[in-house]
């Protein structure tokens, strides 16, 4: 490997292609002329704003990036495409200053560049939206996009162009509210606001819109396009591989860190990207009727709760029953209670009444955590790093946080290292997660690879009710079909599985039944073969048969409209 030092000039031949399906979309040298590929853009004569010639990041476990060539124009948005952990973020954090290569060279507008940290890749015009989030919670949002701009902005004068760009693009926030009472929607509209305030003229996007509603992100792909026109170059990550052909000019793909090919998103199926990237056909999921008459598993009877945010929502007079043998899911705009409804089940936010909320027969609702998971609850928050993984604790730590009683990893007091580590093994195969062992640090993995951890340590422990928020939140088109059959097959083996997903279709694939949560209320459930992606997107504004915001709309004298 190369060890030369950040941005060494690399001493290896050129490009390699790997894939045989991309032979004939094979990648030129980083020395010889632009691919016609790039053409696709706007600015076809334009030099490459950014050039990368052999980028290569050796960790001590793993090779992230071996030796990557990259051009963008001005104007290009090209997308990056690639399974976990096949090197995308650490590319992008390359550019942006956050790591340094271990070998390889940066070209900036034709100067060799090598970017110290994020600051130096602002002054030259990059700007980057993370995956994870970057925000401060004990501050308001104003504060926090103060804290990433240079100067010292006047905060009432920032208040007001923080406002502007949330309207003009679509993405609205409240500058003065706190970014800790936020929901993963609301904190990544924060991190695009503040990045485009300062005007990058790359802008780099790591899945922007994996919380964002189908609304929000067309508004975003119009922003994006308008920035583009604008001469703006833009690096875009997504999973997403529909949204990648809406919106990009271009596409780079990684396998194992490697450059395996380039492509034209518009002249590819989603179902040929997903080949470039895996090497293999997508598998499909098997999807049986869920078993009839199953018990009640999970019960909330009523359940209403004050959010302990001032800018939560409050949970109002929720209804719902989970079965034995059935997947439920509930669809919903970020922010509009899902955070609050999974943290009451999950026991994370006690209930001062039992009855609420039944587990398992139990009425639970003032239970903590342990006592909920001993009655065989199982569950995955939407945050993966700090809620449903500790960042600094190694995968079998990480394990023996919510398996310790269920699998006998702490017994007599005593904690059984070997048993933990095995179980965490057995999570790393069943999952197929990429990681450097069981010691590996959580923070370590890259984004999809924590999902299926985290989501295979809950599922591995058979539980009997088993709650998910954003199954498949980061991860790839592979390892997403992988997690729903693994929800399916739980189901099938008799679990009761709850779901609480912005993904409609992801809903749709999975779920036997599909109710909509807004503004802290529940709608009633139906059957997801009698209800349609559109109900569902008209139920997600709050308007279902008989909901308050329909009585509310709806004149006395009027039959209630036919949702
Ligand atoms: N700080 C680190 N220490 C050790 N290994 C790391 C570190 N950061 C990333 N890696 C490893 O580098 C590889 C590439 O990770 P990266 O996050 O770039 O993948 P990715 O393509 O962005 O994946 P995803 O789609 O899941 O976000 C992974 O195997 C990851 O575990």
């Amino acid at each position: 490997m190369h060890n030369a030092g950040p941005y060494a000039q690399p001493d290896h031949p050129d490009a390699v292609v790997d894939a045989p399906t991309m032979s004939q979309r094979s990648v030129p040298s980083a020395a010889s002329a632009p691919p016609a590929l790039h053409h696709a853009g706007p600015d076809p004569g334009a030099p490459p704003r950014l050039q990368l010639k052999g980028i290569s990041k050796v960790y001590p476990t793993v090779v992230a990036n071996d030796r990557v060539d990259l051009a963008v124009r001005p104007g290009e948005i090209r997308a990056i495409l690639g399974e976990n952990g096949a090197g995308k973020s650490t590319l992008m954090k390359i550019i942006y200053g956050v790591t340094h290569a271990s070998a390889g060279q940066m070209l900036w507008e034709g100067r060799e560049v090598q970017v110290a940290n994020p600051a130096h890749a602002r002054r030259l015009g990059i700007g980057m939206v993370f995956q994870h989030f970057s925000l401060f919670e004990t501050l308001s949002v104003v504060e926090n996009v103060a804290l990433a701009l240079p100067g010292r902005p006047a905060l009432g004068e920032l208040a007001q162009r923080i406002s502007e760009v949330s309207e003009r693009y679509g993405l609205p926030i409240d500058p003065r509210r706190h970014v800790h009472a936020l929901s993963v929607g609301e904190r990544q509209r924060v991190e695009i606001i503040r990045c485009l305030l300062q005007n990058p003229r790359l802008l780099i996007m790591d899945e922007p819109t994996s919380v964002l509603t189908p609304q929000a992100v067309k508004k975003l792909f119009e922003t994006l396009r308008q920035l583009a026109a604008e001469g703006c170059s833009i690096l875009y990550i997504s999973h997403k591989l529909d949204e990648i052909q809406a919106l990009c000019h271009t596409a780079t793909v990684l396998r194992g860190g490697k450059l395996s090919g380039e492509c034209i998103p518009a002249e590819e199926t989603p179902q040929s990207m997903a080949r470039l990237m895996i090497g293999k056909e997508l598998p499909h999921c098997e999807h049986s009727a869920a078993q009839a008459g199953g018990e009640v598993r999970l019960s909330l009877a009523g359940l209403s709760h004050a959010s302990l945010t001032p800018f939560g929502t409050d949970l109002k007079d929720i209804h719902l029953d989970v079965r034995a043998g059935e997947i439920v899911g509930i669809a919903g705009v970020s922010g509009n209670g899902q955070q609050e409804l999974l943290r009451v089940i999950s026991g994370e936010e006690t209930l001062a009444e039992k009855f609420p909320v039944h587990i398992c027969g139990v009425e639970a609702g003032s239970l903590r955590p342990g006592a909920r998971r001993r009655l065989g609850l199982t569950f995955v928050p939407e945050e993966r790093l700090g809620r449903g993984a500790v960042p600094d604790l190694s995968l079998t730590d990480n394990a023996l946080l919510t398996a310790a009683r269920g699998q006998q990893l702490v017994t007599g007091g005593f904690v059984r290292f070997g048993r933990a580590r095995a179980f965490a093994e057995r999570c790393i195969a069943a999952f197929n997660v990429k990681c450097g062992g069981p010691g590996a640090a959580a923070k370590s993995l890259s984004g999809g690879n924590l999902q299926k951890f985290i989501v295979g340590r809950e599922i591995l422990q058979a539980p009997r009710l088993f709650v998910c928020a954003q199954p498949t939140w980061g991860v790839d088109v592979g390892a997403a079909a992988f997690i729903r059959q693994s929800i399916i097959d739980l189901r099938d083996r008799g679990c009761a599985v709850l779901v609480i997903s912005e993904e409609l279709d992801e809903l749709f694939e999975i779920c036997d039944r599909i109710a909509v949560i807004a503004k802290g209320r529940l709608s009633p459930s139906r059957p997801a073969g009698e209800t349609s992606v559109e109900d569902i997107g008209v139920w997600m504004s709050g308007l279902w048969p008989g909901s308050a915001l329909m009585q509310a709309a709806t004149p006395a004298y009027a039959e209630p409209l036919d949702v």
